[in-house]
């Protein structure tokens, strides 16, 4: 199933020949990197499916990782995308899910790599699978449940898009919540606005309170953040990161109805033992589209798909 190396940069270089996207298999086959013919990678670790690093032609990286991610399979890892899945946080009143870990268990299973595939003469797609019978024991016996996940990352010039499929493929009904916890790499967290949220209910998992409503203002940051928003304009219309007054993210959302906003300032950063540097919050915010404040339910056979494509500019 695996696409080996070819050498595209040469048949690129070809007259005649259409460009290709490159893929490579590197370190013992823990990782896949695409290059596309005019520069842009993205490198996903077959730890969770996270995608690590996603590059634009000049090298510039657009997502934050910390310098203390633990890239080997012991614990999720800290920044790029770790996919959050079979329940956002913990849920200890949601009584198939409550014995799970934070965030479930998908980023922290080895997914295999199915293959890639061309969208256009300069995208690529690369798609990830999960099944239940890849889990190990201790977690299959925490969510006993015959499911399968495709995930597809589609690098292309000026975007990345990254697309979930659940599937019950068991007898039995199971519910179901999903993010896409992307860390977006920022110069400056105080001056960041992000748009699109405005007007929109959220629950504020800082102080615990449930039904507040944004503003008509962009959020802005001055201290911990950590906010579910179901927003009322719906998946199609962007949220939008602005850095410095320069827009450089606008994420579309595709049947994923929250938005969770979340910066953990100074303390919670100092608590977390693989968040490195230590003022690494100032560079970072997490914008995490999801299906998180209901539960996804899936009968036999049914299936559930979520996306989110983020634009740079
Ligand atoms: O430390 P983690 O399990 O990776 O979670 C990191 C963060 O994820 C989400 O953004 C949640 O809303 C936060 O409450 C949580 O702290």
């Amino acid at each position: 199933m695996v696409d080996r190396p070819n050498k595209p940069s040469a048949l690129a270089a070809t007259p005649g020949l259409q460009p290709q996207a490159q893929v490579t298999i590197s370190d013992g086959s823990s990782r896949v990197t695409a290059v596309l013919p005019t520069g842009e990678s993205v490198e996903i670790l077959l730890f969770g499916a996270t995608v690590l690093s996603w590059k634009d032609a000049s090298g510039d990286e657009k997502l934050w990782l910390s310098e203390g991610a633990k890239l080997d399979g012991t614990k999720a890892v800290r920044g790029g995308i770790p996919l959050v899945f079979p329940v956002f946080g913990t849920a200890p009143d949601h009584e198939a899910t409550s014995k799970l870990p934070q965030h479930g268990f998908a980023r922290n299973s080895r997914w295999e790599f199915l293959g890639k595939s061309e969208t256009s003469s300069n995208s690529v797609k690369l798609d990830f699978g999960l099944s239940s019978e890849n889990l190990d024991d201790a977690a299959r016996q925490l969510w006993p449940y015959k499911f399968g996940l495709l995930y597809s990352v589609t690098l292309a010039p000026e975007s990345l898009s990254t697309a979930l499929v659940v599937t019950n493929e068991g007898d039995v009904p199971f519910e179901c919540q999903t993010l896409l916890h992307t860390y977006f790499k920022i110069k400056d967290i105080a001056s960041v606005q992000v748009t699109g949220l405005e007007d929109s209910p959220f629950h504020d998992k800082v102080d615990g309170v449930k039904d507040k409503t944004q503003s008509s203002d962009p959020i802005t940051f001055s201290g911990e953040t950590d906010r579910v928003y179901t927003p009322v304009k719906g998946p199609g219309h962007p949220v939008i990161i602005t850095d410095g007054g320069v827009e450089k993210f606008r994420v579309v959302r595709d049947n994923l109805d929250d938005v969770v906003v979340w910066n953990p300032w100074v303390d919670k950063a100092a608590g977390m033992g693989d968040f490195q540097p230590k003022d690494g919050w100032k560079n970072m915010v997490c914008v995490e589209a999801g299906a998180v404040s209901s539960w996804q339910k899936l009968e036999k056979g049914d299936a559930f798909e979520g996306a989110q494509t983020i634009y740079l500019h």
